[in-house]
C-alpha cells in the first residue's frame, strides 16, 4: 500500500525535503576530499545538563538544558561553539539496517544523532531556518557480541517509556562517554532527516562506530510508535533513504 506520509511525499507539504542539500547521503571513498586543514571537534558537555528521556512516536530522545554555553561542541569544521539540545537514535527492524547515511554501500545497525545549535542565533527554532545554525554528531551503530556498556544507561530507561508521549527523568548523563575511540569524521552541509528537511545541518558523521548487541538493538526494537491506549504499533526503521548528493563535496577529516 502507498505509504501516504512516507519520505516519497514529504516534499508536498515541505518542498525542500527535494532540496538539493538533502540529508542523508552515501559517503563513498572515492568521492570523498581529505582535507588536511580540518581541525578535531572537541565535546564539552556537563553531566548535569542532562534532563529526560522521551519518546515522541518517532524516536527515543535524550534532552539537554541548553539555556547557556553548558554542554557544547566546537571545533572540526564548526566556525564556533554549538550547544547541545537533544540526542536520539535511528534504527532498523532488524540488525541488517537502520542506519541513516551509508558507507561504501554499508548499512549499519543504527544511526546516533547529537543535535547542536548555534547560539549565534536568538534561539534553536532561528538557528534551523540557518544554514550554519545546526551541527549533528552521527555516530554509527554496529552489532557485536561485546557491546559498550555504557549504551547500558538508556536501553534501561526504555521500560519506563514504552509508548509515545511518555518521557521519565534522565539525570547526570555525559553523552561523551558513548564516543568511540577514535575522532575521524567525514564532513558536509545538509538537512533534518525528517520533515521539515531544513538545511540547516553541518554533518559531522564518525568514522567509527560504537559497538552494541543485538539485545540492545532489540531493546531499541521494543518502543512504540503508539500511545499507551492505542493498539500497539512498533517504533522501527525509522530512517530516512539516502538522498541525492548533487554537487556537495565530502570532507574527510582522515586520510
Ligand atoms: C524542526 O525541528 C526538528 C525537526 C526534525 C527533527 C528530527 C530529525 S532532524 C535529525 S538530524 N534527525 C531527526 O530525526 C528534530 O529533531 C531535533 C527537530
Ligand atoms: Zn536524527
Amino acid at each position: 500500500a502507498p505509504d501516504l506520509w512516507g519520505p516519497d511525499q514529504w516534499h508536498k507539504n515541505y518542498p525542500i525535503a527535494k532540496g538539493h542539500h538533502q540529508s542523508p547521503i552515501e559517503i563513498n571513498n572515492k568521492e570523498v576530499h581529505y582535507d588536511r586543514s580540518l581541525l578535531p571537534w572537541f565535546a564539552s558537555y556537563d553531566p548535569g545538563a542532562a534532563k529526560t528521556i522521551l519518546n515522541n512516536g518517532k524516536t527515543c530522545r535524550v534532552v539537554f538544558d541548553d539555556s547557556f554555553d553548558r554542554s557544547v561542541l566546537r571545533g572540526g569544521p564548526l566556525p564556533g561553539v554549538y550547544r547541545l539540545r537533544q540526542l536520539h537514535f535511528h534504527w532498523g527492524s532488524s540488525d541488517d539496517h537502520g542506519s541513516e547515511h551509508v558507507v561504501n554501500g554499508v548499512r549499519y545497525a543504527g544511526e546516533l544523532h547529537l543535535l547542536h545549535w548555534n547560539p549565534k542565533y536568538s534561539n534553536y527554532l532561528d538557528a534551523v531556518r540557518r544554514t550554519d545554525g545546526i551541527a549533528v554528531l552521527a555516530i554509527f551503530l554496529q552489532v557485536r557480541r561485546t557491546p559498550k556498556p555504557e549504551m547500558k544507561r538508556i536501553l534501561e530507561e526504555i521500560n519506563a517509556i514504552k509508548t509515545k508521549g511518555k518521557e521519565a527523568p534522565f539525570p547526570n548523563f555525559d553523552p561523551s562517554i558513548l564516543f568511540p575511540k577514535s575522532h575521524d569524521y567525514w564532513t558536509y552541509h545538509g538537512s533534518f532527516t525528517t520533515p521539515p528537511c531544513e538545511e540547516c545541518i553541518t554533518w559531522i558523521v564518525l568514522r567509527e562506530p560504537i559497538i552494541v548487541s543485538s539485545d540492545q538493538m532489540a531493546k531499541l526494537r521494543s518502543l512504540s510508535k503508539n500511545a499507551e491506549n492505542e493498539p500497539e504499533l512498533p517504533l522501527v526503521d525509522n530512517w530516512r533513504p539516502t538522498q541525492p548528493r548533487h554537487y556537495r563535496m565530502v570532507s574527510a577529516s582522515f586520510l
